[in-house]
């Protein structure tokens, strides 16, 4: 019988599928942990379990169980102190639990990057009462970012625009956040010309950087990425060194996403996941290594000598517009028929308003025809009724 490495994966998302499956290429075993049952990475791992992650008590009693060599957090709604009080023990959590604490709100990495790194970032105030949330609207001007602490993929994030949407944005910030104590950040409005995300990787070969991946967000998500991103010498130095300071900080091995606004004056640090990134499952067709990939390797202690970059490319997600319990995919032969293009279908288990379903993938000799192939195969998708 073969002797492996146990990965436990603490989110089971689309995200965590092409981990698994990348863990399993290397003969890993695989558990895959989520919230709810059927979710994408467990229909790929060799065993799941559905628990409330956020359930410090439960999360212990798992682990305890499988005594896994690495707990591989996928999304930042986590028990976090736990893992902390877990890794003092001996366990090992990528890229290290101090990371999945800081990352897990808001505050905590941004006051990180902003007050102990001196970090370029939007100007920001916390306020745990409507009260302290209309003063601290006020005092930062319209418009604004309001965000709930813990929330991703833009779950109760708004911008203020004017004095009467600011109980609006209150409002949103209350039903999106993942846990309901009511304290929001406001960020200061950033007029970036472009937004990318700098995939880094820390592994025992040191420090290395994906090319850029430009992106569109809507309402917080995101809704189209590329790679490369064209950046100027001056924008990608700025870059690095802003990617490099924060993984430095937050350590261990691992893939992190660190999320950067290129305005006309300078580059801005936004946020960094410490785990692959939605925007970077373009990677998937254009690199040697897909992010996933990377992050298997640098967590099990293998080098990566060299990431290439092989082609231009572009990614779209597929978001449904309704809630369905029984639904299916239509047109993916049309969507495949677009040359050099992929689809990744993740089978979540119900489709809800906004949720990404699936991604369409291209290649070609330039960026810009990658993103007109996606955009093509995108339109051939449907979230249909089953
Ligand atoms: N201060 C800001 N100024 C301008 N735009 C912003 C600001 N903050 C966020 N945005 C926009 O909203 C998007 C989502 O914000 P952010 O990354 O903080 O949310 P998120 O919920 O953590 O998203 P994800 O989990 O997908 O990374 C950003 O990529 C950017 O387009
Ligand atoms: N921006 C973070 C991100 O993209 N995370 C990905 O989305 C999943 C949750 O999706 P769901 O809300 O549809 O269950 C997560 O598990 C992760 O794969
Ligand atoms: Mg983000």
């Amino acid at each position: 019988m073969l002797k492996t490495k146990k990965v436990m994966l603490l989110g089971s998302g689309e995200l965590g599928k092409e981990v698994i499956l990348e863990a399993a290429r290397l003969g890993v075993e695989t558990v895959a942990v989520d919230r709810y049952a059927h979710a994408p990475a467990m229909q790929v791992a060799q065993r799941s379990y559905v628990i409330d992650m956020l359930d410090a008590e439960r999360l212990r009693g798992i682990i305890e169980q499988e005594q896994p060599d690495l707990i591989v957090p996928e999304i930042e709604a986590l028990a976090t102190s736990e893992l902390v009080k877990l890794e003092e023990e001996g366990y090992r959590v990528i890229p290290t639990a101090r990371a999945a604490k800081l990352t897990m709100d808001r505050e905590g990495i941004r006051r990180l990057a902003s007050e102990k790194l001196g970090l370029p970032t939007a100007g920001y105030k916390f306020a745990d009462t409507y009260e302290q949330f209309v003063q601290a609207v006020k005092e930062t001007g319209f418009p604004c970012v309001i965000k709930p602490l813990m929330s991703s993929s833009g779950k109760g994030q708004s911008v203020c625009r004017e004095e009467k949407d600011i109980e609006r944005s209150w409002n949103i910030a209350m039903e999106g956040g993942r846990v309901q104590n009511g304290r929001v950040i406001i960020e200061e409005f950033i007029r970036f010309q472009s937004e990318i995300t700098l995939l880094t990787v820390r592994s025992v070969s040191g420090t290395s950087f994906c090319a850029p991946i430009g992106h569109i967000q809507e309402s917080g998500d995101y809704i189209e990425s590329w790679q490369p991103h064209d950046m100027t010498e001056q924008q990608i130095g700025e870059a690095k060194h802003i990617a490099k300071t924060i993984t430095d900080e937050l350590g261990g091995y691992g893939l992190f996403g660190v999320e950067l606004f290129l305005a006309e004056d300078k580059v801005y640090f936004s946020e960094v996941s410490p785990r692959p990134h939605d925007t970077g499952l373009v990677t998937l067709v254009t690199q040697n290594l897909s992010e996933f990939a990377i992050h298997v390797r640098a967590v099990l202690g293998y080098p990566i000598p060299e990431i290439v970059l092989m082609t231009p490319g572009a990614s779209r997600p597929l978001k449904a517009d309704r809630e369905l319990e029984h639904y299916r995919i239509g047109g993916a032969d049309e969507a495949l028929s677009v040359p050099n293009t992929q689809l990744r279908i993740f089978g979540k288990p119900v489709t809800k308003f906004g949720r990404r379903m699936a991604v369409a993938l291209s290649t070609a000799d330039t960026v810009e025809e990658a993103r007109v192939r996606a955009k093509l195969a995108l339109d051939k998708l449907a979230v249909e009724e089953a």
